[in-house]
């Protein structure tokens, strides 16, 4: 199956996750990441929901699920161990047009969830389509030693200097030329060795100079 990768903005919006076990515990963690408004429904949950709900961190429902508790939701996750009630949690998305995650069937979800790491704004999502979550995640932590911090520090400095460059350089074709070759400079090296202000200051030189 192809799959559209896509980056959601959930910030305050109703993600609700049916269910309370581990597997629905990983789903809340990643959404309230996000700053998504979260609902649990479940008649139990584990330990760690329970306190994001002693602290307002989420809404706990403790109920069995039924419709008419997700229907103005952005985005539902059907995470029971109950096929059947997964699969109406299921239909009754797919038919009011609501974002749904079936967390053991990938044909009856829309979306699925990609195994992530974070380096600041640096997002690397891994996916395998559904054939092998653990493989994903085996990928994601090979990535997380791969990119450390250097590169989240990287992409602030390119991301300081992205407004001043489009303020500077009026010509989109050079623009494009710098964003493009200052990647491929000492930055990352000088960043690495601990070297941050002077990894700016030759940013803000070569632009200069531009
Ligand atoms: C289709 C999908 C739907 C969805 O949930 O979105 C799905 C489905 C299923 N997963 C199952 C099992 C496991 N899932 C994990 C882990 C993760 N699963 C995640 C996503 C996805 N899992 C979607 C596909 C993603 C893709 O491959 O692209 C991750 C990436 C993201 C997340 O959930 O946050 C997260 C890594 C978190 C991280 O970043 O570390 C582990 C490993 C572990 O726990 O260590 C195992 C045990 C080992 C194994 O099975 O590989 C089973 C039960 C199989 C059975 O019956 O035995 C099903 C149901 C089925 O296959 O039908
Ligand atoms: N997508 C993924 O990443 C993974 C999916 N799975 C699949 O997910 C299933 C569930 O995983 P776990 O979290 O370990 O299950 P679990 O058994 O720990 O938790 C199930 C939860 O569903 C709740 N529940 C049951 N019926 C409900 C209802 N009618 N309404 C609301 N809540 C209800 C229970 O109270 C419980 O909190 C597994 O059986 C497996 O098939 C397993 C591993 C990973």
């Amino acid at each position: 199956m192809e799959l559209y990768p896509i980056s959601l903005n959930v910030k305050n919006k109703k993600c609700v996750v049916v269910g309370g076990g581990n597997v629905a515990e990983r789903k809340v963690k990643s959404l309230l990441a996000c700053s998504a408004n979260i609902y649990v429904i479940s008649p139990q949950i584990t330990k760690n929901i329970e306190d994001l709900s002693l602290y307002k961190k989420i809404s706990w429902l403790k109920e069995e699920f039924a419709p008419n508790l997700i229907h103005d939701s952005f985005l539902v996750i059907a995470a029971t161990n109950n096929r059947i009630i997964n699969e109406e949690i299921s239909k009754y998305c797919e038919k009011n047009n609501i974002l749904v995650n079936v967390i053991d069937s990938m044909e009856n979800s829309n979306f699925i969830v990609n195994a992530t790491m974070k380096q600041n704004d640096l997002v690397i999502s891994v996916s395998t389509s559904g054939k092998s979550p653990a493989l994903a995640r085996k990928i994601k932590e090979e990535l997380k030693l791969k990119y450390g911090k250097e590169y989240g520090i990287l992409l602030e400095i390119l991301g300081e200097t992205r407004e001043l460059v489009k303020a500077n350089i009026s010509d989109e074709n050079l623009r494009k030329e710098f964003f493009t070759k200052v990647i491929d400079t000492e930055i990352l090296d000088l960043i690495k060795q601990e070297k941050v202000i002077e990894a700016k200051r030759r940013v803000k030189s070569w632009l200069l100079s531009h």
